[in-house]
């Protein structure tokens, strides 16, 4: 699944913070970038940044249909993780980082081999609608597995995805982990921001480990 790393030092022209869709910046700072974050990035960005909304997409649901032989999965065992699928009635909540400077090159170049070469995810420009002020929208990059990327395992039934994400780790952990801390931040966002699949499938986690108990309120890991 590894990709050949493209050169994304730099934000593509199209993400120039065009006036309209970026709140005015007191040092006009020309090279900020809003960065959206909708599965691990929600809760493990691992960049430096100066500012982060929590928020949602429109036009996108996310699904956990992508592949991962690195971070939760093996090359035998590949876990699965989450992608954005375009969908006029989706609404996709996740968290948007503001990167400015010399944050914008380095978090480019990290996000490049975390997301791109080791996950198989392209970039793709979205407008993200702050949860504090959603009539200010945002342009934002995010980071998207395509059906066409090699690792890309496409739609299952919720109890095969949660039998998968149960029986997966990779060199960041268990898949389990990254389930439940997304799930996590969902709980967190309030009763607004609602994700059917994700809610599916771990309540078929809960099927599948009855001795196990998960609990009603956040599980804190984040
Ligand atoms: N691009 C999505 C998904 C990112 C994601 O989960 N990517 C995987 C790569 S396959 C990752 O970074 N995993 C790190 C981890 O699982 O801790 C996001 O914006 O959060």
């Amino acid at each position: 699944m590894k990709q050949e790393s493209a050169d994304q030092s730099t934000p593509p022209p199209s993400l120039s913070p065009a006036p309209s869709a970026q709140p005015s910046r007191e040092d006009g700072d020309p090279q900020a970038l809003w960065i959206f974050g909708y599965g691990s990035l929600v809760w493990k960005p691992d960049f430096a940044y100066s500012d982060s909304r929590v928020g949602f997409v429109r036009g996108y649901s996310r699904r956990f249909w992508q592949g991962d032989t690195f971070h939760r999965g093996s090359d035998k065992m590949p876990g699965r993780v989450v992608t954005l699928l375009e969908d006029r009635e989706g609404c996709t909540w996740g968290v948007a980082y503001q990167v400015r400077g010399e944050q914008v090159g380095e978090a480019l170049k990290y996000l490049n081999v975390r997301e791109a070469v080791l996950g198989g995810y392209d970039t793709k420009e979205v407008t993200f609608y702050p949860q504090d002020a959603p009539d200010q929208p945002l342009t934002a990059l995010a980071y998207v597995a395509t059906p066409q990327n090699p690792g890309y395992l496409g739609p299952a039934p919720e109890e095969v995805i949660a039998t998968q994400i149960l029986a997966c780790r990779g060199f960041s952990g268990h898949n389990l982990e990254y389930l439940l801390r997304l799930a996590d931040f969902m709980q967190l966002c309030g009763p607004q921001a609602q994700d059917e699949h994700l809610e599916a499938i771990v309540d078929a986690v809960g099927t599948l480990l009855p001795c196990s108990y998960l609990p009603e309120q956040p599980l804190a890991l984040i």
